[in-house]
């Protein structure tokens, strides 16, 4: 099949290059760049000098020369494209956040600009591959998590399925790469400004608060609240959430690990650790999640923590898995690769 991306010149884009380049039965075959059409992909990115393949301008027909169009571009550009493609019997898989929330109101007031029209914002499936997986199935509009949703939820769903934490005593405690942030050039993002620097940031209005809220709420079937607090970490790549929430009814270790065994017995991309707790370098590379936990019986709390690669799990990889998902392939096709370590 062939696949176009938009956005390809940036860390998002790259990284589909990187895996469908690599797939079984996926092509790149139209490689999008509005700001660099006609220049060989290799400027952009010297690593891949052995793929001859050069950046297109954006265009409808060109687009429709594809199977399969993925977005990795700004909010914004899928909303005001990705309708026109699914009109067309096309399946697009959006990176951005353009199409998670469900409500123009609620994108308005975190993404502050206008959301795409109500009617695909519901039709839109949420990609979240482990939770959602017969809805994409049969989705022609896949919105990709983003990357700290990615990692909370996974770890968060299994416990508020089963009822175990209280609805408002979640805290979610995230860190990033500095990937986590685009390509753009921007002063916050120089070396000199985030090396040997540890940065919070939005705590007052991180655009993924509603969205881990909303799919917590519905995966709990009651109203979820999170207090949610990304940072910046010197690193390239890698998530690390911590999340503490009360334990009600004092559940036991071994009551939390039959839940996250029993969750994700059937995940290829989800790893629990038993020994130990999960670190962003046992994933780096890869499409997994790893998931720990703590029961804390001296302050009645839990703690779970959740690693991911934010351009793999966290963004291309995914994206990747829900294509695999969507076109009925096996989950793990093109993605089958071990963790980058050390
Ligand atoms: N980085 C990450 O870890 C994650 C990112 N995401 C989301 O995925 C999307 C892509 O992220 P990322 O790859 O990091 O971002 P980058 O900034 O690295 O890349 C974005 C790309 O979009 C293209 N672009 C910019 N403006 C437009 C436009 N108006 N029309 C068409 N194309 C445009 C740019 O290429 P050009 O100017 O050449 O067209 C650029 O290469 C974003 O929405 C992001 O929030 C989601 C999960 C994780
Ligand atoms: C480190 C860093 O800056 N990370 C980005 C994550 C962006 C992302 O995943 O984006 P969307 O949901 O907007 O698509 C951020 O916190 O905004």
């Amino acid at each position: 099949m062939k696949a176009a991306i938009v956005g390809s010149t940036g860390y998002g884009g790259v990284e589909l290059i990187r895996l469908i380049q690599n797939h079984p039965y996926l092509e790149p075959e139209v490689l999008i760049s509005s700001s660099q059409p006609g220049e060989p992909l290799a400027r952009a990115y010297p690593h891949l000098i052995h793929l001859s393949c050069s950046f297109e301008q954006l265009d409808m027909e060109r687009l429709c020369t594809a199977d399969l169009i993925f977005f990795a571009t700004p909010p914004g550009v899928s909303g005001a494209w990705a309708p026109a493609l699914v009109e067309q019997g096309k399946v697009v898989i959006d990176l951005s956040g353009d199409f998670r929330l469900d409500s123009p109101d609620t994108y308005q007031e975190w993404y502050k600009r206008p959301a795409a029209p109500a009617k695909w914002l519901e039709q839109a499936v949420y990609g979240l591959s482990e939770w959602f997986h017969d809805q994409i199935q049969t989705a022609s509009l896949i919105a990709n998590p983003g990357c700290y949703p990615t990692a909370a939820l996974l770890a968060l769903a299994p416990l508020l399925k089963e009822g175990i934490i209280p609805p408002s005593s979640i805290i979610i405690d995230a860190k990033s790469g500095v990937t986590g942030a685009g390509r753009g050039v921007k002063q916050a993002m120089l070396y000199c400004e985030v090396n040997e620097n540890l940065r919070p940031y939005k705590l007052d209005g991180h655009q993924h608060i509603p969205e881990i809220e909303r799919f917590a709420s519905l995966i709990a079937q009651e109203n979820i609240t999170v207090s949610f607090v990304p940072h910046l970490v010197p690193m390239n790549r890698g998530i690390l959430v911590t999340i503490y929430a009360d334990n009600m009814n004092n559940y036991t270790r071994a009551d939390v690990r039959e839940i996250y065994r029993q969750t994700y017995e059937a995940a290829p991309f989800v790893r629990i650790h038993e020994n130990g707790w999960p670190e962003t370098k046992f994933v780096q590379g890869s499409n997994y999640c790893d998931i720990g936990y703590h029961v804390d019986e001296r302050t009645g709390r839990i703690m779970v923590l959740a690693a991911i690669d934010n351009l793999m799990k966290g963004a291309a990889g995914q994206a990747v898995q829900n294509a695999n998902i969507r076109m009925g392939w096996p989950e793990e096709t093109g993605l089958g690769f071990s963790p980058l370590f050390p």
